[in-house]
């Protein structure tokens, strides 16, 4: 084949026809963008007594890349049988009795997506089956779209409707968009992980789907980044390896009880809207901070690494599991009231000026300017080698230490929206920069602390408080000050100075020695640790959290 007849193969066909919609005519244009139809009314002139045709205000317009499918449409499509028949229409599907039927993405407000139908009539069965045609030539051509995905339920997550929500809302979509699907019901805790780290023969698929909470989405995130590392021969144990960004995107549909990492980057959870973001392709590159303990690998985060009040919230709300969402509302009360602070070092790295910074509300959307930027290894004066660092960094290497005694050392890698905390832990975090928000609560009374929190559920600065601050940066380390083994954890209460607020033997008080570290809601078995973001390690099907839309 020439160059030519290639390129000719390749461009798309246009197509432009007078098609009927009901008993209304359209002239219905595609193009390489756009599918768009505008209402052409016959009005018939009285005064010239001619009749001609005139365009009116009813135009209509979708994208190509937004077109979930098209398909000759069945009876179910037609108009006249959903609404009783009238004689009219069907008169009307009689002298037009061809129609296809498209399928696309309808805005609805507050971020969320549905699959919408119209339908095209035409006279002429040849023109029906070209438009068909060419729809699906042009669809072809979207090359970021999945045709084989590797999905795995959660049963157990959330309120545990994994299954269902799966079977009812997502699978129905994925036929449509003729895209094949590999399921798999997972049977234990990390069954998903280790089927990827191993088994899984990902040649075959365009994307890896989890349906389930955040600990399901880190479950599928650890077995790719694994696999992907073992299969290039990295070491994930060298804290400064440079890792291999993984080649298969994530699809996450939420049925779990945060679903952050989903609210976070589609704006919304719901599962159709999900799947849709799946089906259209989307690509959206997302940090993954990864966490050591010496020189032991641990565990990756995307999302909040933290230490003090969310560790203990999610140690407590494990026990509660049975409690299903509801667990981390009764865990939280607890915990605020058990106002317990952590005496420890945190040495951080701060990121460069040109990645803004937590407080200079630019918050990340679609298509963001600071996350477009990915740094070359070349540019990445923050990658010292382990040795030059630990002897630098309490000198004049830009590494900044800070002791303390606190409440909270959260690291947010994204913003944390989720529906309990619309804007999250770090509204102005940034998916795909290279950074983690470093946010320090120190010490202070309950009352404060409990201002600070209302602050993540409502639109005031979590920040503007004396006993709060925030760093943007590449890599951090904490040492506790106690050193205590797993088995003291629970022991060695200290006088906090704040009346008690409950009686018998809750830590209320006292603090403990030692917290834990949440990672994206998994417990770490260690507390002296050392974390570094990797730029936009994985890629999930989502496009971040779009500007306000103009609704369909
Ligand atoms: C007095 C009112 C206080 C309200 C504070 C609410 C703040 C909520 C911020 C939540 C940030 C969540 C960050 C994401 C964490 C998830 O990875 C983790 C696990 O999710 P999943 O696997 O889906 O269960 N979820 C949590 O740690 C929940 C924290 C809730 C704390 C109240
Ligand atoms: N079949 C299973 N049985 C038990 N636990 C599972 C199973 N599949 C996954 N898990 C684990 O369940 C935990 C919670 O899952 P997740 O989907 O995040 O729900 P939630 O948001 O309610 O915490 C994760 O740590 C995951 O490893
Ligand atoms: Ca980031």
């Amino acid at each position: 084949m020439t160059r030519l007849s290639e390129m000719m193969e390749k461009q798309p066909r246009l197509l432009s026809s007078k098609l009927f919609q009901r008993h209304r005519q359209f002239e219905v244009v595609l193009n390489r963008s756009d599918l768009a139809w505008k209402e052409i009314e016959k009005s018939r002139q009285r005064s010239s007594g001619i009749s001609r045709e005139s365009e009116t205000a009813h135009s209509h317009a979708i994208q190509v890349c937004e077109i979930v499918a098209v398909r000759k449409s069945e009876e179910d499509d037609r108009d006249d049988t959903k609404t009783g028949g009238q004689k009219k229409a069907k008169q009307h599907y009689q002298l037009y009795p061809h129609a296809f039927t498209v399928s696309y993405v309808r805005r609805t407000g507050q971020h969320r997506w549905r699959c919408s139908d119209v339908t095209f009539h035409c006279a002429n069965q040849a023109l029906c089956e070209e438009w068909i045609q060419v729809i699906n030539e042009q669809l072809s051509l979207l090359a970021s779209r999945p045709k084989s995905l590797l999905v795995y339920i959660n049963p157990y997550g959330g309120k545990r409707r994994g299954k269902r929500i799966y079977e009812q809302k997502v699978a129905p979509l994925f036929r449509r968009a003729s895209i094949s699907a590999d399921v798999i019901v997972t049977e234990r805790a990390n069954h998903a992980r280790d089927h990827l780290k191993t088994e899984a023969n990902l040649d075959k698929y365009d994307g890896v789907v989890c349906v389930g909470g955040d600990g399901m989405f880190s479950e599928i995130l650890h077995g790719l980044v694994t696999r992907t590392q073992t299969d290039h021969g990295v070491d994930q144990n060298q804290p400064d390896a440079e890792l291999v960004p993984c080649s298969l995107r994530i699809g996450i549909i939420p049925a779990g009880s945060t679903d952050c990492i989903c609210f976070a980057t589609v704006g919304t959870n719901d599962p159709v809207t999900s799947a849709l973001h799946i089906i259209v392709g989307d690509s959206q590159p997302m940090d993954v901070c990864s966490v050591h303990h010496n020189d032991f690998f641990l565990r990756y985060s995307v999302s909040l690494l933290g230490y003090g009040f969310y560790g203990d919230v999610q140690t407590d709300s494990e026990r509660k599991r049975w409690l299903g969402p509801a667990r981390y509302d009764l865990s939280g009360v607890k915990t605020f009231l058990s106002h317990n602070y952590y005496e420890g070092t945190v040495s951080f790295l701060p990121a460069e000026d040109d990645v803004g910074n937590p407080r200079d509300k630019l918050q990340c959307r679609s298509g963001c300017h600071v996350c477009q930027h990915k740094p070359s290894s070349k540019d990445k004066p923050w990658e010292m080698s382990e040795e030059k660092e630990k002897s630098d960094k309490e000198s004049s290497s830009g590494w900044s230490v800070i002791r303390g005694k606190f409440i909270a050392i959260n690291a947010a890698s994204m913003s944390c929206a989720c529906p309990r905390s619309p804007k999250g832990l770090s509204p102005s975090a940034h998916l795909a920069d290279g950074t983690t928000d470093l946010i320090l609560v120190r010490k202070c009374s309950r009352f404060d602390f409990l201002r600070h929190l209302l602050r993540h559920t409502n639109k005031e600065d979590q920040f503007d408080h004396s006993f709060v601050e925030v760093h943007r940066v590449r890599t951090f380390r904490f040492q506790p000050r106690h050193q205590v083994s797993l088995g003291d954890l629970s022991e060695t209460p200290k006088k906090t100075g704040f009346g008690p607020i409950c009686s018998g033997q809750m830590t209320c008080n006292y603090s403990k020695a030692q917290s834990s570290w949440t990672c994206d809601g998994e417990i770490l078995p260690h507390t002296a640790i050392q974390a570094s973001v990797q730029c936009q390690l994985i890629r999930l099907f989502a496009r971040g959290i779009e500007e306000q839309q103009q609704l369909q």
